[in-house]
């Protein structure tokens, strides 16, 4: 009987090994006949043949490339430091054409243990650990996010710097040639699950940008920054230094941000680029982290303040300038207790950063009597608000610190934390040599208040950092975001000059960005055909606005239109099969295909003196809003 390709490439791949490296150990022959059948599929494979205190193989296919290591029990650590030596020290020297970088961060270090090792092999250490019976694991359809020529273009340019490495390949003829990369042979199924989770976006796994490349694995002495405009892939090397410091180090990881929808989407993200890390590393909002932690030494806070906050207001409403409750709620939260001001002659020096309503004495005593109420109000409920939290988890830390601490820390969005949510994350990293890192875009921030990371005595000093080329949006998305005339005078989050988006380089060229403009009664079938005449999937779109009670607008619109949406903080970095809807608080830090964004243009109920504030945020607020999209934004202005 004939044989299946699949046996034909195994017994090829089986004669080559046992011709060409003799003295394997036969895990070891397993193992590379696996891996050399692979190379009829695509897959390129490096074979060490020099002395020790090496891979054992490179493997480079359209998941991305590993650096593999077959033994059992593990090599000792002095021997996976070595690898992980020579890792750094082949792709420092590797460039590609176009100047993209492959960082060593982006290879993943792999031991491949006895087929029965439950888990794979003890003691793996920052390896990603597989018992010989995993090795689909690899072959991961989920990751798949290079081309075959991307492959085969690695490959060519690594092949001089590995000079002690074989480059094994078997070939069968064409017409026995199954699809590239079936795994499990055969099923037409399996091979349309492949093109579904493919994801041409994440090349950002392999591909670093020079400069993105550089600072995924800079040694800073201390705490570092990284700003830049929008899409210029700080989270990238954000989510890059994350592995590269756990390599480093056996502790915890921490990666959190001020928002709650985000550490899902960026732990999906983690877990694609380094399976190996991801039990080590926690994926958690502040707000949650500081709940948990307090949990963990016995203490709960009931968080409730809205009555208590109004209460308090509507007391002394009538001596404040103008009569939104907002604007109040947010100078107590993000000016007087995000900053933790203890007394009003403090609150009367301090310097209300982004806020442009000026404030006389008399006014920010008349304030300080509202927080002052609400304090009150709190105590007799036994209520405590988010800003109590932060602050009851920094008082603990200080009583007694972390029994485990973090090998690194990473911020991201840091532009929205208030500064006291920064003092907390100073005291939860340490100054330590790269256990800090923050980033964020002050051209971004759509929480009102401001601070520079100085105020919380974080020392940057020399470790601020800028990213500069947009890799997000196409051309037509960027040139449409570039004028949105949102503060183009950037600070870097420290107070020198930052870049802004308008002079941020693109890389991707087309896009289309469409505008409309109508009334309230217009938008329904506008807004139904947007969605229609889209050619990008529901699932990999969303609808943006502003507010919570416009976001819920939209969605029944689109409802009744037959159109089905799920909330945009359900989205968890996976495809889906609905249309993401939202408020951009929810969408930051996210991107999609496609974007509709309704803009729901209404006369200001304010005063004169929070007008320009008020304009400012909601410009920096369209800004992130138009950035989400990569490839088709739809921007509706309802007008009343
Ligand atoms: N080196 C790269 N190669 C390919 N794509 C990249 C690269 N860097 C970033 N990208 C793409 O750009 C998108 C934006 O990256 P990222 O989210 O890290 O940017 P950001 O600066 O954090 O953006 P924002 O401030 O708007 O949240 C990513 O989803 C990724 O697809």
């Amino acid at each position: 009987m004939a044989l299946s390709s699949h046996a034909r490439k195994r017994q090829l791949a089986a004669n080559l090994v046992s011709e060409r490296y003799p003295r394997l150990t036969s895990l070891q022959r397993n193992v590379f006949t696996e891996l050399v059948a692979r190379t009829a599929e695509g897959w390129r494979l490096a074979v060490h043949t020099g002395p020790a205190s090496a891979a054992d193989a490179y493997l480079i296919g359209r998941v991305g490339v590993f650096a593999i290591v077959v033994a059992d029990p593990a090599p000792d650590a002095e021997m996976m430091q070595a690898v992980l030596r020579q890792v750094d020290e082949r792709f420092a020297a590797l460039s590609l054409p176009g100047g993209r970088r492959v960082a060593a961060s982006a290879v993943t270090p792999v031991v491949i243990g006895a087929p029965n090792s439950a888990a794979g092999p003890r003691n793996s250490g920052p390896f990603w650990s597989l018992p010989a019976s995993r090795l689909d694991q690899l072959f991961r359809r989920d990751a798949v996010h290079l081309t075959t020529k991307q492959v085969t273009q690695i490959a060519e340019e690594l092949r001089p710097l590995l000079d002690e490495y074989d480059w094994p390949r078997i070939e069968i003829p064409a017409a026995d040639e199954e699809p590239f990369e079936l795994l499990s042979a055969e099923s037409v199924a399996e091979n349309q699950l492949a093109a579904a989770v493919e994801r041409p976006f994440d090349t950002w796994m392999t591909f670093l940008h020079p400069d993105q490349a550089a600072l995924a694995t800079r040694n800073y002495g201390g705490p570092a920054r990284i700003s830049g405009p929008a899409g210029t892939g700080k989270t990238v090397v954000a989510l890059h230094r994350l592995r590269h410091a756990g390599r480093r180090s056996t502790g915890p990881l921490l990666f959190t941000t001020f928002v709650r929808n985000l550490p899902p989407v960026n732990e999906t993200a983690f877990r694609r680029l380094a399976p190996e890390m991801a039990d080590r590393a926690e994926f958690i909002s502040l707000h949650s982290w500081a709940s948990a932690f307090l949990a963990s030494r016995g203490i709960r806070l009931n968080i409730s303040f809205e009555t208590s906050f109004n209460l308090a207001w509507k007391a002394h409403s009538s001596e404040l300038p103008d009569n939104v409750p907002r604007y109040w709620a947010d100078e107590v939260h993000r000016v007087i207790k995000g900053r933790g001001i203890k007394t009003l002659a403090e609150y009367q020096r301090v310097i209300r950063r982004g806020r442009r309503r000026r404030l006389d004495n008399r006014q920010r005593a008349t304030v300080w009597q509202v927080y002052q109420d609400y304090q009150k109000n709190l105590a007799e409920r036994d209520a405590h608000d988010f800003d109590d939290l932060l602050t009851r988890a920094l008082e603990e830390l200080e009583r007694q610190p972390l029994e485990e601490p973090y090998a690194a820390v990473v911020v991201d969005e840091v532009q929205d934390m208030t500064l006291n949510g920064l003092r907390l994350l100073r005291k939860i990293a340490g100054d330590g040599p790269n256990q800090l890192l923050l980033v964020g875009d002050g051209q971004q921030q759509v929480y009102p208040g401001g601070w520079r990371l100085s105020d919380a005595g974080i020392p940057i000093q020399g470790r601020g950092e800028v990213l500069k080329v947009n890799y997000r949006n196409r051309t037509g998305i960027l040139d449409f975001a570039r004028r949105i005339t949102a503060l183009n005078e950037v600070d870097d989050l420290d107070g020198a000059a930052g870049v802004a988006l308008r002079d941020a380089a693109a890389v991707n060229d087309g896009g289309i960005a469409k505008s409309w403009e109508g009334t309230e009664s217009e938008l329904p079938d506008a807004l139904a055909a947007a969605v229609r005449d889209l050619d990008i999937p529901h699932g990999e779109t969303a609808l943006i606005t502003f507010s919570n009670k416009d976001a819920l607008t939209c969605r029944k619109l689109l409802d009744s239109a037959g159109i089905a949406t799920r909330p945009i903080e359900q989205h968890t970095g996976e495809t889906g099969d609905r249309l993401y809807a939202g408020t951009v608080h929810k969408a930051k830090g996210l991107d999609f295909r496609a974007v509709l964004v309704v803009d729901f243009v209404r006369p200001e109920p304010e005063e004169a003196g929070t007008e320009q504030e008020n304009r400012e945020l909601r410009n920096r607020q369209r800004l992130v809003a138009a950035t989400r999209a990569r490839d088709f934004l739809w921007w509706g202005v309802v007008r009343s």
